[in-house]
């Protein structure tokens, strides 16, 4: 039996890890499972899944939690300790879903454990891509990518050479807002934003779409897990989310990943891989489908590619300022203090205050360093808030 955790398991990609595997429970032991505030869920799985241990992101749910679980033998805990414990556990895979640079810790842990990490969190590479892979090297874990693109091109590569590559095209769907004029993307609010045209997915990354931030770290996800030069990552619009991403290489042959917009597939590969296995996805039928449609991203549309761009030529810990601004704005427009298009404005003044702060992104990668940048980057985008307030 493989030993496999989930970590943010009550969210979207947890959810799909969890259909997965109940359906061939003889086939996995789940040593743990970790959610946040969603307690009941995270208590009814860990039952369902005979779990061995069940962890809550927040101490104060912790009673929530062992009520939950009484009697049923399962292990409960809380906090930022146990979610580390908990990735410390021997397992032969692990998935990475947690939202958010919090995911970084408990990834880098599983991976210190020698675990398949499988990273749905693209966060992790923003933040530390380095950091992570050199983690994973030394201690012989393997990383597989999750986020539909990325295992797109993984498919894509099978049994090449990265020396033949020339380019790697990720799709974006455009998200909520990408018929709408610009001048009404000021007026945009929270619901607007939290409704994707393809995919179902979590509010936040759906609200990042929206913006594309989430493909601006998407492009940066693709530089660090690839390692191909910045100028070799494009973006291309396809509204349908039919077509992942592309690899093209020096011979001019193009090769494209085409599925359903459903997440169990990129899961199922990262699951069974190196095999592929049956899976309860949507068969295509092109037919059917008759066009697909692909056009250039406006940058004036979205001001966070051209700053995904800047993020990659400055290195150090730009990736992880730039995650961390970027996170802590979305939790401004979450709070309905300030519009959607200050995200990117924000995000953008803080990138250039670190500039300006010399040295500060130049320190070595440490997960200590990274926090650092992590906290300090959400507290200037509150002090930018309030100076535009004022
Ligand atoms: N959803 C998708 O289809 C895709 C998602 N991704 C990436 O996967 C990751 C997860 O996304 P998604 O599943 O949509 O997100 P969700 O918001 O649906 O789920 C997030 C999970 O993380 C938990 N969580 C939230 N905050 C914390 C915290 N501070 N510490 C520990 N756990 C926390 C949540 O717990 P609770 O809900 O119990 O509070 C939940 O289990 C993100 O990095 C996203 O970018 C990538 C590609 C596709
Ligand atoms: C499913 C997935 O991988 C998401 O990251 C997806 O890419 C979001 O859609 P957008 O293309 O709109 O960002
Ligand atoms: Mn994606």
């Amino acid at each position: 039996m493989r030993k496999v955790s989930i970590f943010g398991a009550t969210g979207s990609i947890g959810q799909n890890t969890i259909d997965l595997i109940a359906r061939d429970p003889s086939a996995y032991n789940v040593v743990a499972l970790t959610g946040g505030a969603n307690v009941r869920q995270l208590a009814e799985d860990a039952r369902r899944l005979g779990a061995d241990l069940a962890v809550t992101a927040y101490e104060d749910c912790l009673g929530d939690l062992r009520a939950a679980l009484a009697g049923s033998g399962v292990e409960a805990a809380a906090g930022q300790t146990a979610l580390i414990e908990a990735a410390a556990r021997p397992a032969d895979w692990v998935m990475s879903a947690i939202v958010g640079s919090a995911g970084l810790a408990p990834g880098i842990e599983a991976l210190k454990q020698g675990a398949t990490l499988a990273l749905a969190n693209k966060e992790t590479l923003v933040c530390a891509g380095k950091l992570v892979l050199e983690t994973a090297r030394r201690h012989g874990a393997r990383l597989l990518p999750v986020d539909s693109e990325h295992s797109a091109v993984f498919q894509a590569l099978a049994g090449e050479d990265m020396a033949a590559v020339e380019r790697i095209i990720i799709t974006a769907s455009g998200g909520a807002f990408r018929d709408w004029p610009i001048e009404d993307l000021a007026r945009a609010t929270v619901e607007q934003a939290s409704s994707h045209p393809n995919w179902n997915m979590g509010q936040r990354i759906t609200i990042d779409s929206a913006s594309m931030f989430n493909k601006a770290l998407e492009v940066i996800e693709t530089y660090e897990f690839f390692g191909i030069e910045p100028d070799a990552i494009e973006v291309l619009v396809h509204p349908e989310s039919m077509v992942h991403a592309l690899v093209g290489f020096r011979d001019g042959a193009l090769m494209a990943h085409l599925g359903a917009p459903d997440m169990r597939h990129a899961i199922g590969y990262a699951l069974h891989w190196p095999d592929r296995r049956d899976l309860p996805v949507e068969r295509l039928d092109l037919a059917k489908l008759g066009q697909l449609h692909f056009r250039t991203p406006d940058e004036r549309r979205y001001p966070a590619l051209r700053l995904a761009r800047e993020v990659m030529a400055r290195g150090g810990l730009a990736g992880a300022a730039f995650n961390a601004a970027k996170e802590r704005a979305l939790d401004l427009f979450l709070e309905r203090k300030i519009g959607f298009l200050d995200m990117a404005h924000s995000v953008e003044a803080v990138l250039d205050r670190f500039e300006a702060a010399s040295g500060l992104l130049d320190v070595a990668m440490t997960l200590d360093n990274v926090r650092e940048t992590d906290h300090l980057a959400r507290k200037w985008v509150d002090e930018t808030v309030i100076k535009r307030a004022g």
